[in-house]
């Protein structure tokens, strides 16, 4: 059988690197091309890319995308910072190229996903839910696109369960005191010296608290997600947002 032609967009940054060397051990890939900022993205299609993953900035990934998208290059993209309106132009972009799957995840390692699937769970049951999302300070966006992925989730359930809103005295804060509010969801950003990727999700109710915590420890454990989501976005076409949609989580 024909190995699948990745590439990798952003190949010597964090996870980039760990991305090009998981390509490289995967038996059923060929690794066909290596992009850095500045390197000419006519190199992906070249190369005969299939898959394009895109672990880049913020700033970047539009750009890398349209051209993915207009070539007929899926793409696998880790990048966060997405909004309402970049995902639409994503999907009107899309739409003029009906045959190419591009999957975004907020988060590739399996326990993030759970953490994610474990709150949207939880969240109907407690009065009380707050994200506390911790990185490394190297960092651009914040709060993190998992813990904003969260917090969507956390109040999508809530709503579906008509929920009453959260209890909260706060009437004299400092700015930031409270948190970012996604969706009506406390977000609260900690960058550390030390620190990779980290969640909590702290949820109370009346006598009681459940804290839903998970750490990743080293860029290894986005690799799997990584490589499972540039198997199935070939035969994806369309977005795909997060990478459960790939899990079978029941
Ligand atoms: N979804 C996930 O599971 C997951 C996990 C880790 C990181 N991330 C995200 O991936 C992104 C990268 O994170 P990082 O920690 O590796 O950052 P990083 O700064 O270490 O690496 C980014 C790399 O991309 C390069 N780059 C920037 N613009 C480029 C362009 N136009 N073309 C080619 N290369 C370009 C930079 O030079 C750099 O080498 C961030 O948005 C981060 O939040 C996602
Ligand atoms: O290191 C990062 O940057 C990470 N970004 C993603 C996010 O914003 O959620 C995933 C975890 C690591």
């Amino acid at each position: 059988m024909s190995k699948l032609r990745v590439a990798v967009i952003g190949a010597k940054g964090r996870i980039g690197s760990e991305a090009v060397k998981a390509v490289e051990a995967a038996d059923d890939m060929e690794l066909v091309a290596e992009l850095g900022r500045g390197d000419e993205l006519e190199t992906l299609a070249d190369a005969g890319a299939q898959v394009a993953v895109e672990l880049t900035h913020p700033d970047s990934v539009m750009g890398n995308l349209d051209f993915c998208v207009r070539h007929g290059i899926h793409a696998v993209v880790g990048t966060t910072g997405w909004t309402d309106e970049r995902l639409a132009r994503l999907r009107t972009s899309l739409e003029a190229s009906p045959e190419t799957g591009v999957l975004i995840a907020p988060n590739f390692s399996i326990g993030a996903v759970l953490t994610m699937r474990f709150a949207q769970l939880a969240a109907p049951y407690f009065e009380s839910v707050e994200v506390v999302e911790l990185h490394h300070p190297n960092k651009a966006d914040a709060p993190s696109g998992t813990a904003t992925r969260t917090a969507q989730l956390i109040a999508e359930a809530r709503r579906e369960a008509g929920s009453a809103p959260q209890p909260d005295a706060t009437t004299t804060a400092l700015d930031g005191a409270r948190g970012a509010d996604v969706d009506g969801v406390p977000v609260h950003s900690v960058r550390l010296r030390g620190l990779l990727a980290h969640q909590e999700v702290l949820l109370g109710g009346e006598g009681e608290t459940l804290t839903v915590r998970h750490d990743s420890l080293h860029h290894s454990s986005f690799m799997p997600g990584i490589l499972l989501g540039a198997r199935r976005v070939v035969s994806t076409p369309g977005l795909t947002f997060g990478l459960e949609h790939f899990l079978d989580l029941g």
